[in-house]
């Protein structure tokens, strides 16, 4: 049994506790220490740090020695990795996916999502990096509007929990130690032997779009199909318009994924022996689709490490992980900054995760998605033809001011986007994130460069309207043929 289970195991080290990839772990203040009113009472078992207690009411660990309930403190689940008890085993077209091993009471804390702690300028280089390397699977999270959790190289049983529009699960935050921890925790009461899933709410930001496989009624038929980016990218234009055709938008069904080569060796404590021999037809989220996963000979192949020692198990040095880091540096230095199928999926506080959009003009919610026989359509950007107009101008004063206006426009559109690139991990958080906060900073700066744009539009398309219906207009003959053969356009 054990044997079956390590055969395609993707490789990752075990981990759990986050690991901190480019800081240490934050040392807590004793000013910081919140500590609660609770009393252990021999009678009343909930009177140890329950539903009552003023630090789970914060979302706050209780900090050891300085709990009133002392050894009794029931306050410390992440601290003391108190899980439930978790099986993995093989979906059919989801890879690996994780089951309750028991019966889970709705609230339950059922386990961490741990990974590497890291900054999110490196989740997107990682992001890119693992892309360009052919890994599929997104295991990187968002932890708060700086940070990442990257779960690829080293994580707990959370990284196989897979999505569904239908979870039975959620991500909370809460605050352990005076770091920001991510947990799963039951939505509702699971019984043993149901798949585990929660909404990773993608937020797509091009490239393939991955076909969700979650069986949901309502499922929304795409990873990150309610995000921003992928409503933009897939709104449908008129119809019966073959310009917008998608024949070749690439799909990626997550049958066809591929996991990892040969695997890490896992101690038993892991339960991975516990994949179950028959199918899980049962399965609230059982894959709709009936091919298997295969292994993917792209795949950056990682070398075992497992940072908590186990039994039987080596500690595998840092170098590998440094020499791989400088081969994703190299590689990246060396590639153009092309939208790819990059996924750093982003955990917003107690719900979901979702991805970067990695593009650098902020997107509007106007736009709905739509299908068309089951196709999605390519978004084309609308632009006036100032050109056109300037040539439609008599006065020169007046094709300069409009030519003017573009250029402002341009100019503010530009600095927008360079603004946006530098706060997006705050703004992101702050749009899907009620629990984080933009500094007033940032938000100013964003404001400011929106109201920038904005006015830059206003004067452009005013002074087009002003001089259009205002002064005098030249003759086709004299304005000459128009690029583009508009030429009609510009009769008089
Ligand atoms: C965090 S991993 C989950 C574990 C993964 N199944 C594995 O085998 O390692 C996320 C990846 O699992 C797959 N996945 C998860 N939920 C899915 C769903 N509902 N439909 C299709 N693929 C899914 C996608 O490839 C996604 O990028």
């Amino acid at each position: 049994m054990a044997e079956q289970v390590d055969e395609g195991l993707p490789e990752y080290i075990h981990i759990e506790q986050n690991d901190f990839f480019s800081r240490k772990h934050k040392k807590q203040k004793e000013e910081d220490i919140a500590t609660c009113e609770c009393k252990f009472e021999n009678s009343d078992p909930d009177s140890t740090c329950g539903e009552r207690c003023l630090n789970v009411l914060t979302s706050t660990e209780c900090t050891p020695q300085y709990c009133p309930c002392g050894i009794y403190c029931k306050n410390q689940r992440f601290q003391k990795c108190q899980y439930a008890k978790l099986k993995l085993f093989i979906t059919e077209g989801r890879g690996w996916g994780i089951l309750a091993d028991e019966n889970i009471k709705a609230g339950t804390f059922i386990i961490e999502y741990c990974g590497e702690v890291i900054s999110w300028k490196e989740a997107r280089r990682r992001a890119h990096s693992y892309e360009n390397q052919g890994l599929k699977d997104a295991f990187i999270i968002s932890l708060n509007a700086h940070e990442s959790i990257d779960a690829t190289r080293k994580g707990s049983l959370a990284r196989f929990i897979n999505h569904s529009c239908q979870p039975n699960c959620e991500t909370r935050k809460w605050n352990v130690l005076g770091e920001i921890r991510v947990g799963i925790f039951a939505k509702q009461d699971i019984v043993a032997g149901t798949e585990l899933a929660y909404d990773y709410n993608f937020e797509w930001y091009g490239g393939a779009k991955v076909r969700c496989l979650c069986g949901a009624s309502s499922c929304s038929s795409f990873l990150g199909a309610k995000s921003r980016g992928f409503q933009e990218a897939t709104y449908l234009w008129e119809d019966d318009d073959d310009r917008y055709s998608v024949d070749d938008i690439p799909l990626y069904d997550s049958e066809e994924d591929k996991p990892h080569p040969k695997m890490l060796k896992t101690s038993d404590s892991l339960k991975l022996d516990a994949i179950p021999e028959e199918k899980h037809d049962h399965l609230m989220m059982d894959a709709c689709s009936e091919a298997e996963h295969q292994p993917d000979p792209n795949i950056l192949a990682i070398v075992p490490h497992c940072s908590v020692p186990m039994e039987g198990q080596v500690t595998n040095d840092m170098k590998t992980e440094e020499n791989e880091d400088e081969a994703l540096v190299l590689q990246e230095t060396n590639q153009t900054f092309v939208q790819k199928n990059a996924m750093i999926s982003r955990i917003r506080s107690n719900s979901a995760c979702r991805n970067y959009y990695i593009q650098t003009t902020p997107l509007s919610n106007k736009r709905s998605l739509n299908y068309s026989n089951g196709r999605l359509k390519q978004p084309v950007q609308k632009e006036i033809n100032t050109k056109l107009f300037g040539q439609f101008l008599a006065s020169t004063e007046a094709r300069e001011e409009v030519d003017g206006n573009e250029e402002r426009k341009k100019q503010a559109a530009s600095e927008l986007d360079s603004v946006y690139n530098e706060i997006r991990p705050a703004i992101e958080e702050h749009e899907k994130d009620s629990q984080d906060s933009v500094s007033t900073s940032l938000a100013e700066k964003w404001i400011e460069a929106s109201c920038m744009k904005l006015k830059a539009e206003f004067d452009l398309y005013s002074s087009i309207i002003k001089h259009v219906a205002c002064t005098p207009r030249r003759s086709f003959i004299e304005a000459g043929p128009a690029e583009g053969g508009n030429e009609a356009t510009l009769k008089k």
